[in-house]
């Protein structure tokens, strides 16, 4: 049953899966939020747990950086494992100037400038949605517990370290609010499995601002952001 990337036996994965692109966040969530946890992959050391939320069965993997990582580890949860809902929980960049660094940004969309969408030989460009009922889940629970829930647009990129500056201009231009490096993949896994996927992300520095969190305030922000997702998870039809 096992992939060449996961050792994980059919059955041991919950039907909703969190995915950090960091493996030790999954490990950090594993020990401080679920119960009941089993270790199920350490391929790569690319840690994946499942364990019970709000008596929720749930399971947290690594992603890994950029769309080939998270499009491997996706596909496998959604076509080998029976996954049926993955919730990315990232960090990202901030474009807009209406959002602050500790901001959750719920990505409706994510537009990209990897060539992933390519695989599928479209006859025009394919546009990488979240799953409705998925966000309006995660929205309702935002408004409860007075969270800021920003939902808009990203950009899913396939570099971290770009010289060109006038790149974040252009997407800035079109009212996209962050960046990240996985989302579209997961979304475009998603949509091409039949499945669903929602991408949250807690913004850690802002690119026109110059601005990034302490080592303190990225832990405190992540954790609403993960326990979003969890309440989330928790809320989903078994
Ligand atoms: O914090 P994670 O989930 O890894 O997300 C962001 O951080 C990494 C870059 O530092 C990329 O993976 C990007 O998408
Ligand atoms: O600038 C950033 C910060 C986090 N993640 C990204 O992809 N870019």
């Amino acid at each position: 049953m096992a992939t060449p990337h996961n050792q994980a036996e059919k059955g041991q994965i919950a039907k909703t899966v969190l995915m950090p692109g960091d493996p030790l966040r999954a490990k950090y969530i594993a020990e401080n939020f679920l119960t009941e946890v089993q270790q199920f992959n350490e391929v790569r050391n690319m840690y994946g747990y499942t364990g019970m939320y709000q008596s929720r069965e749930v399971s947290v993997m690594g992603s890994g950086m950029g769309m080939p990582s998270m499009g491997i580890y996706s596909y496998e949860l959604y076509t080998k494992y029976d996954v049926e809902r993955i919730i990315r929980i990232g960090s990202a960049g901030a474009l807009s100037d209406d959002i602050a660094l500790m901001d959750i940004v719920a990505a409706i969309g994510t537009c990209t400038d990897s060539n992933y969408a390519s695989q599928y030989g479209l006859p025009g460009t394919f546009a990488p949605t979240a799953d409705f009922g998925l966000l309006k889940i995660t929205d309702r629970i935002a408004q409860e517990k007075n969270l800021s829930l920003k939902v808009g647009n990203i950009v899913s990129s396939d570099i971290f370290y770009n010289e060109d500056n006038s790149v974040n201009d252009r997407w800035k231009k079109m009212n996209v609010l962050a960046v990240d490096m996985e989302a579209a993949a997961l979304y475009m896994n998603a949509a091409r499995c039949g499945k669903k996927a929602l991408c949250l992300l807690t913004i850690s520095d802002h690119l026109y601002r110059h601005e990034s969190l302490t080592a303190m305030q990225r832990q405190n922000s992540f954790q609403e952001m993960m326990t979003l997702a969890l309440d989330t998870a928790a809320a989903c039809e078994a």
